[in-house]
């Protein structure tokens, strides 16, 4: 097992406007470097999980909490957001809640961060200028972010995280306002900085991309943990999607090719996995 850059420790946290607990006893640990997934049913307690690790709360959001949030050794609930952002970029679903609204131009809210941090202004324009190529919005850095797109201001949110370069994303549904071309553009580049080690801890909806990024699923159900282990076994458990949960569909159709038994290799998770298995099924069935 490789080192624990995040623990949750029996973690619960109730808004102070709601009756019910949004998070109850949740435990869970992510390796360094690992693609970890939070999936669940609408207000099963995604969101504000994601909250929990990226500080807001308690810093922001306010309620009652127990347990422990515990970042690369430092504890979430004792240190300050800006402590937790030396390690924590996060993107999450309305990016116009990211923006800092104090900066003119597109190009001061990518180096809001950096100039917190003491860095050159030389070395700023050249991280800007890198981070608005790789973001594809190099083409509109003198404009005001409030001026933006739903989608711009998406990118500018993911530029916003990736240049402090942190060693964990916490993503959190962060492509609503993306059309699936330039969402998927965004996955890639999340998942070339989890292969170079960033680690990862991403809440989605879309179970495909789930399954084809994740190293380990947590499944939440009424802010409880329902489940937590590798994506072949969360989406093979026939029980899964009592938790209000959907499968991908490589997995409804490779178990319905294994229970009608034309096959007798496992459930796939993936594109090509799948496909392959169909193409063999195909195939038999052809040679009969
Ligand atoms: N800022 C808030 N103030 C009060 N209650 C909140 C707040 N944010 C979320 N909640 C409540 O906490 C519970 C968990 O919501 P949360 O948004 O974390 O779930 P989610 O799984 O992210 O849902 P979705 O998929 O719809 O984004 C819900 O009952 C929700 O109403």
């Amino acid at each position: 097992m490789g080192r624990i850059i995040l623990e949750v420790k029996d973690f619960s946290f109730k808004y102070r406007q709601t009756k019910q607990k949004a998070l109850k006893n949740i435990s869970f640990q992510v390796e360094e470097g690992n693609f970890f997934c939070v999936i669940g049913a609408n207000g099963s307690g995604k969101s504000t999980l994601c909250s929990a690790l990226a500080g807001l709360i308690p810093h922001y959001f306010t309620g009652k909490m127990s347990g422990r949030v515990i970042v690369d050794g430092i504890s979430a609930g004792e240190s300050t957001i800006a402590e937790l952002s030396q390690k924590i970029g996060f993107v999450f679903q309305n990016p116009f809640n990211q923006l800092s609204y104090t900066a003119g131009t597109v190009a001061e809210e990518l180096a809001y961060g950096l100039g917190n941090r003491g860095v050159s202004r030389r070395m700023m324009m050249e991280k800007v200028e890198f981070v608005s190529k790789l973001m594809r919005i190099d083409h509109i850095l003198d404009k005001n972010p409030l001026e933006l797109s739903g989608g711009q201001v998406q990118r500018v949110a993911f530029g916003s995280a990736f240049i402090m370069e942190p060693e964990i994303l916490v993503l959190d549904e962060c492509t609503t306002q993306l059309d699936p071309a330039g969402s998927e553009e965004i996955f890639d580049i999340v998942k070339e900085l989890n292969k170079k080690g960033v680690t990862v801890i991403m809440a989605d909806h879309d179970m495909e991309r789930v399954a084809r990024c994740a190293d380990k699923i947590l499944v939440l159900e009424k802010g409880r943990a329902a489940a937590l282990d590798e994506p072949k076994k969360i989406f093979g458990d026939p029980e899964i999607m009592q938790h209000g949960v959907g499968i991908p569909d490589y997995v409804e159709i490779t178990r319905a090719l294994k229970e009608k038994q034309y096959t007798d290799r496992d459930i796939e998770i993936a594109e090509g996995p799948a496909i392959e298995m169909v193409r063999e099924v195909l195939d038999r069935c052809k040679l009969n």
